[in-house]
């Protein structure tokens, strides 16, 4: 597909354990094109983590995989010949991961400011003044008021909607074009998700960003998303347009999440790309 930004063909990913090989990922075939935001959905431990790891190459101890993934037109999979300065490459410039908990994501005894500017000093050797001055405009870009004074906190002085913040700055300030966001707003209390969910829907369509989306919330995926994958113990095993996701379920399984998600009065329920869910209720037998 031109555009197409994420392209996973018939991942498989078998991890050894100690009680023996244990196949996580059965079959996964996915994509996510230049400005789209693709949901990725399915109760706690079908595989959805993984997948978007696996996107980056971040595999898990033991594991084999078999199938392709393109990212940005590199096969990070190395069937095609693919070296590890490519798939470097990859992660330095062309994606970037969002996870659920800031506070895991930043170091709780290094000021914001070192942490945000890590990758751009490390990865891509910007003196320091240049990717403070690049983290300052991203601060403001997220909206982040006062970024000069941020940048001297650590992240314990700061709530989760601003780390989130922080998180998602960071991941922009190296340019990419893909962003894989796994539960990114899951921790959010609602009117912080919503504001974050804007941030990123803004920044989508600005700089046409392809963003995995990945969460528990079939409710928040259906207001959210442009086109929705469901997934079920390792397989992707339905597609649908967010629109039509509640309206008419394809798959027998996303008609029992659907069916299984409480739901507004239709009168209150969320028009498509509206800013959050009023609900945003788990999927039932979700773990979270
Ligand atoms: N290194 C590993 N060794 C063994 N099993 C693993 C490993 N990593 C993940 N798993 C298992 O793979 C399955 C899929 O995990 P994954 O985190 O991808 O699911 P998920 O859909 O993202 O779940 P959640 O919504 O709870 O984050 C889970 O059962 C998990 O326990």
């Amino acid at each position: 597909m031109k555009g197409t930004l994420l392209d996973i063909d018939n991942l498989r990913l078998t991890v050894e354990t100690h009680d023996g090989p244990r196949d996580i990922l059965r079959g996964v075939t996915l994509s996510v094109a230049r400005g789209e935001t693709v949901g990725l959905v399915g109760e706690s431990g079908c595989g959805k983590s993984t997948t978007a790891r696996a996107a980056l190459q971040l595999l898990p101890k033991r594991a084999h995989t078999t199938g392709r993934i393109t990212v940005c037109g590199t096969d990070v999979t190395g069937e095609d010949g693919t070296d590890a300065a490519q798939v470097h490459d990859v992660r330095a410039h062309r994606a970037g991961m969002i996870f659920q908990d800031p506070r895991s994501a930043l170091n709780p005894v290094r000021r914001i400011g070192d942490s945000a500017t890590e990758r751009l000093r490390l990865v891509h050797g910007l003196p320091a003044a240049q990717a403070r001055d690049r983290i300052v405009a991203l601060f403001t870009e997220v909206g982040l008021r006062d970024p000069d004074r941020l940048l001297r906190c650590y992240p314990h002085q700061l709530s989760g909607g601003m780390l989130q913040r922080v998180v998602i700055a960071a991941a922009l300030s190296t340019g990419p074009e893909l962003l894989l966001a796994d539960e990114a707003t899951s921790a959010l209390d609602v009117t912080t998700q919503a504001e974050v969910l804007a941030v990123l829907r803004r920044l989508r369509r600005e700089r046409e960003l392809g963003v995995l989306f990945i969460t528990h919330d079939l409710l928040l995926a259906a207001a959210y998303c442009d086109r929705v994958y469901v997934m079920q113990d390792g397989h992707v095993v339905d597609e649908q347009p967010a629109a039509s996701l509640f309206d008419d379920p394809q798959h027998p399984y996303t008609r029992h999440l659907a069916e299984a998600t409480p739901r507004l009065p239709e009168r209150n329920t969320p028009e498509r790309h509206s800013p959050v869910p009023a609900s945003t209720q788990p999927i039932k037998g979700a773990r979270r």
